[in-house]
Parts: C-alpha cells; sequence; structure tokens
C-alpha cells in the first residue's frame, strides 16, 4: 500500500495520527467527463466524447467503489463499448498489481484478475504515472483510462457511474435512468449520509486507530443503518418505487458488511442478515439480472483479510459465513411509495 509523490512510488500506509486516530478520505484528482457528441464541459481540458471501444475501466471485484462502476456498466449495456481488466485482490507494498511474473512475493494469483493487456504494466500505479508524470496522490480503483489520448478520464467512482448512466445511450440504445431528474434532490441527499455513516463509515470504523475514532465511526454507521432499515419497511427502494443510482451505491457496502466489515472492521453491533427489511433489499438487489455475475466473495476476502497485515497479521482469510444470497427475498410485498 502506498502512493505517488511527484511521480514516484512510495510504500507508505494512511496516515491518521495527525487526525486524532481518524481515517480520512483522500479526494480524487482525475474528474473529467465524457459527453456525448462533443462540446467540452471543461475547455481547459481534452474532449472526451463517447465512442465505442475508446474507454477502459481498471478495476478491483474487491472494491466496494470500483464495484460500483461494474453495475452500471451491466445495467446500461455497456459490456461491449467499454472493457475491463481486474487487478488482483492482494494489495501490498506496490499497490495494486495486475497478474503476471512480477507480482510480489507474497502475493497469489487469485482467479478472476489479470494482467494488463492493454498497456502492459505490473502495477497500477504505472497507469497514474503514465498519465500523469508528476501525480501526488493515492493510486486508487476505479480508474475510467482514454485508449485514444492515453490518459486517466476520471478515477472517481461516483462520477463515472453518471456518465455511464447517461453518455453512451445514443450509441446503446440503453436509455434506463438511474439518476431521474425528478428524484435528483432526493437521491444527493440520500447518497449524502448514507456515504459518510455506511460507504466511508465502514473504512472509519475498520481504519480507525484512536478508540474514540472507532467508536464514532461505529455509533454513525449503526444509527444510519437503523435508519435505512426504517425506511426500506416503507418503501421498497431507498427514494420509492424506482431502483436509482443511489440503491446501488448502498448495495456494494452491504454486500461486503457480513463478509468482511462485521469481522475485519468490527463493524459489529449486528450483520445485515439479522436487519429483515435490509437483507430481503439487499437479497432483491443481488438477484437482478448481471448483477451476481459482479460480485466475487473470493476477491473481496482476500483483499480485506490477506491485504491489511496491520489489522490481521495473520493473514489468515475466513471460509465464512455461507449466506445464500438467492433464497427469495418477498420485497415484492413491500407498499408502494
Ligand atoms: N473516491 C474514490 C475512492 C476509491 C478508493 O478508495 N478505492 C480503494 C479500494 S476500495 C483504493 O484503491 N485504495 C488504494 C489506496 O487508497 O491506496 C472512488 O469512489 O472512486
Amino acid at each position: 500500500m502506498g502512493l505517488l509523490q511527484d511521480g514516484v512510488w512510495k510504500d507508505q500506509w494512511y496516515p491518521t495520527k495527525e487526525n486524532g486516530g481518524k481515517f480520512v478520505r483522500e479526494k480524487s484528482q482525475f474528474r473529467h467527463r465524457i459527453t456525448p457528441e462533443g462540446g467540452s464541459v471543461d475547455e481547459n481540458a481534452p474532449e472526451f466524447i463517447a465512442e465505442a471501444q475508446r474507454y477502459h475501466l481498471y478495476v478491483s471485484l474487491a472494491c466496494p467503489w470500483a464495484h460500483r462502476t461494474l453495475i452500471f456498466r451491466e445495467l446500461k449495456s455497456l459490456q461491449a463499448y467499454i472493457s475491463v481488466s481486474v487487478v488482483e485482490p492482494h494489495m501490498l507494498h506496490n499497490g495494486w498489481e495486475f497478474s503476471g511474473p512480477n507480482q510480489s512475493d507474497a502475493a497469489s494469483h487469485i482467479k478472476g484478475a489479470e494482467t494488463d493487456r492493454l498497456n502492459g504494466k505490473d502495477f497500477l500505479y504505472q497507469i497514474y504515472q503514465a498519465a500523469s508524470s508528476d501525480y501526488t496522490g493515492r493510486v486508487t480503483v476505479p480508474v475510467l483510462w482514454d485508449k485514444k489520448t492515453k490518459t486517466i478520464v476520471n478515477n472517481e467512482s461516483s462520477d463515472i457511474i453518471r456518465i455511464f448512466n447517461s453518455a453512451f445511450n445514443h450509441l446503446t440504445g440503453n436509455t434506463v435512468d438511474l439518476y431521474p431528474e425528478p428524484l435528483r434532490d432526493d437521491i444527493d441527499e440520500v447518497n449524502d449520509w448514507i456515504y459518510s455513516s455506511i460507504n466511508n463509515g465502514v473504512y472509519r470504523a475498520g481504519f480507525a486507530t484512536s478508540q474514540e475514532a472507532y467508536n464514532e465511526a461505529f455509533d454513525s454507521l449503526f444509527n444510519a443503518l437503523d435508519k435505512v432499515e426504517k425506511i426500506l419497511q416503507g418503501k421498497r427502494y431507498l427514494t420509492g418505487e424506482m431502483i436509482t443510482e443511489a440503491d446501488w451505491r448502498l448495495f456494494t457496502t452491504l454486500i461486503r458488511f457480513d463478509s468482511v466489515y462485521v469481522g475485519h472492521f468490527k463493524a459489529n453491533r449486528q450483520t445485515i442478515e439479522q436487519y429483515p427489511a435490509l437483507s430481503a433489499y439487499l437479497r432483491e438487489l443481488y438477484q437482478i439480472e448481471g448483477i451476481a455475475a459482479t460480485v466475487n466473495f473470493e476477491h473481496i476476502k482476500q483483499h480485506y483479510y490477506f491485504s491489511h497485515a496491520h489489522i490481521n497479521p495473520s493473514r489468515i482469510v475466513p471460509k465464512g459465513p455461507f449466506i445464500d444470497y438467492h433464497s427469495p427475498h418477498g420485497r415484492d410485498l413491500v407498499d408502494k411509495g
């Protein structure tokens, strides 16, 4: 685990000391947009136009943020338009690695991970160096790469899913709208507290290095989950009768919760299985066509338990839990609206 400083790789863990033991997530730096037919939204930036097979996604199947982009690629019929490379789940002193002979000695190849067939790199940080030779910052997935100008378009999952939601519709013919105009205020509002207390909240609990920081993250996480449970007792989805971006952003955290966050991140007041509405809702989303194939529990467990040796020094990866996410969800019975 490390970061780039003026384009040079440094092996370094997150600094929490300066924040009283709190984990503070760094802001993503590549934030360009893709437009359907040209006309840059940012006059100082290169023009990124939606074209078939021009863009490539670098993802980890373990990562909840990268997982969002894979889900949108499925739901927006972008499989033939946007290619994907999957990194190895073990993230060690070189950060995210591709499969191949230069993988770290301590890391194993896990089925489903790939070489970088596009750029022939060994490590993800080399993709960042290729985009910006003096980049300073963390080297994170997901990365949306432009094959034409050989640079990173965007490395912020919340932007990438919005790009996928609308920029390629005229090419794919898929007009499913996961961020519909009339619901935008509601979606933004829900995203806001779910991000800080749940999506990022599990990390704030797991990466805390002081008891106070952990306690605060733990309480805010379970208060927010209790609030979601209440919402889902009255509504089928977070903002009403329609699945939206807000649901998918929550999904990628919920599906990792009982397998990883309860144990590894000490988010253990209760499991998602112990929440009646949340567990049924999680199953409903999991069972939507194309979604189960984006979930890889082997990558998920291998990544967290093996990579974070300061949290789990033995690097033993638990065998369980054994949860049947294909069992009937019964959500069709929930009151509409
Ligand atoms: N804000 C980013 C966060 C991405 C992120 O933090 N990804 C993690 C994996 S789950 C990562 O690559 N971490 C490596 C690091 O921080 O060095 C997004 O949502 O796209």
